[in-house]
């Protein structure tokens, strides 16, 4: 049976720099969290110093271990051979690319056949969940306390477990006329919000998805074009009627100090799309089904959607809501983030 549970446990296991095993269709394997590990228990977990390291495909990439991938499947995580000198500070040099300038001659790395591909595949995905650099020691054997499958990995993603939690009214700078939707997801315990602005009138409302933005939306970052857009998005709401949703999916899913990983790639001149490629993301790691959950719940699946990027579109009517119309949501730009508007437009589909 699947069990989020489990999925929450090994998340925590994983932060904590425990190990766990993930048992997939083509065996199992055991692993430790690069980046939450310490000497003491990469010493415990491996022993023998002979467990091999784990990392994405974009990641082997950098390393110029690309032509040793999997050809059947380039996507597919890479496992590089433990060598004697790979210790753990090795092997975070190896995981992390914020080294890459101040330690540049690595290697040479040889990749040997991944112990076990779909589990392997997985434990990337749970990295991204926990925040996590997608980097392990991994291990044929262990004695982990906590041994998990990717079905329950993706059993925590399910966003068909999303209930409405507390709803009160809430006057905002925009409107007075404001109620906030408070949304619990059984599964993995994310907290959403929808803010309905203003009174339905007949028409289908106008909705905002945003991300969550730490650094845009509280910080007033110039980096991207986040708090602008949050703030633009409320008033153009109500001065109609409509609905903004604000998913907690910091840093296009992976997370705020994933993403401020990226911001540190970025100050070395690579692009925002380049910056998650290179820590071994997806350029963009969101799931909008869950947007389309609270809609549905809310009660309105016939919207005017204000946006500039077609997935959001694309996704929220392979969802089941009808976007009878995408309203662009274009603001002006900055010295600092006009790179990254242009990078938005040239590299991901945005239409700017
Ligand atoms: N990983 C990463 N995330 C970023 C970066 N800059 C902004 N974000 C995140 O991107 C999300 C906002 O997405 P955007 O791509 O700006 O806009 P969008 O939501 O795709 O499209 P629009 O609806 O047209 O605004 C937020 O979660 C931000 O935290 C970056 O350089 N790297
Ligand atoms: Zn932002």
């Amino acid at each position: 049976m699947n069990d989020p549970r489990a999925a929450a446990r090994a998340i925590d296991a994983l932060k904590r720099g425990w190990p766990i095993a993930i048992a997939g269709a083509d065996g199992i394997v055991h692993l430790l969290a690069i980046e939450t590990a310490d000497a003491a228990r990469l010493a415990e977990f491996d022993p023998g110093e002979t467990a091999d390291i784990l990392i994405s495909s974009t990641r082997a990439t950098t390393l110029k271990l690309a032509n040793q991938r999997d050809a059947a499947d380039p996507g597919r995580p890479v496992q590089v051979a433990r060598v004697p000198w790979i210790d753990l500070a090795g092997a975070v040099a190896l995981a992390d690319p914020a080294f890459d300038l101040a330690t540049p001659l690595k290697g040479p790395y040889r990749a040997v056949p991944v112990t076990a591909g779909d589990a392997a595949s997985a434990a990337l995905e749970l990295a991204r969940l926990a925040g996590l650099l997608p980097a392990f020691f991994i291990a044929g054997t262990g004695t982990p306390e906590v041994r998990i499958t990717p079905a329950d990995i993706a059993a925590y993603d399910d966003s068909n477990a999303l209930m409405i939690a507390a709803r009160a009214r809430l006057p905002v700078e925009a409107s007075e006329n404001a109620e906030i939707v408070a949304f619990r997801s059984r599964d993995d315990g994310t907290e959403h919000v929808a803010l309905i602005l203003g009174e339905p009138d007949g028409q289908p409302p106008l909705v905002r998805l945003h991300s969550e933005c730490l650094t845009g939306d509280v910080l007033g970052s110039l980096k991207c074009d986040c708090g602008p857009q949050l703030h633009a998005a409320l008033h153009a709401i109500a001065s109609h009627w409509g609905i903004l949703l604000y998913l907690r999916q910091e840093g296009r899913g992976i997370g705020l100090i994933n993403k401020l990983r990226a911001y540190s790639l970025q100050d070395q001149g690579h692009d925002t799309v380049d910056a998650n490629l290179r820590l071994g993301f997806a350029i963009d790691a969101r799931d909008f089904g869950v947007a389309a959950r609270m809609l549905a719940l809310i009660g309105q699946t016939r919207i005017r959607l204000l946006t500039n990027n077609p997935e959001k579109v694309a996704q929220l009517s392979a969802h089941g809501i009808d976007v009878v119309e995408r309203v662009p949501h274009k603001l002006p730009s900055n010295p600092h983030n006009a790179k990254y508007l242009d990078t938005k437009r040239d590299r991901t589909g945005h239409q700017l």
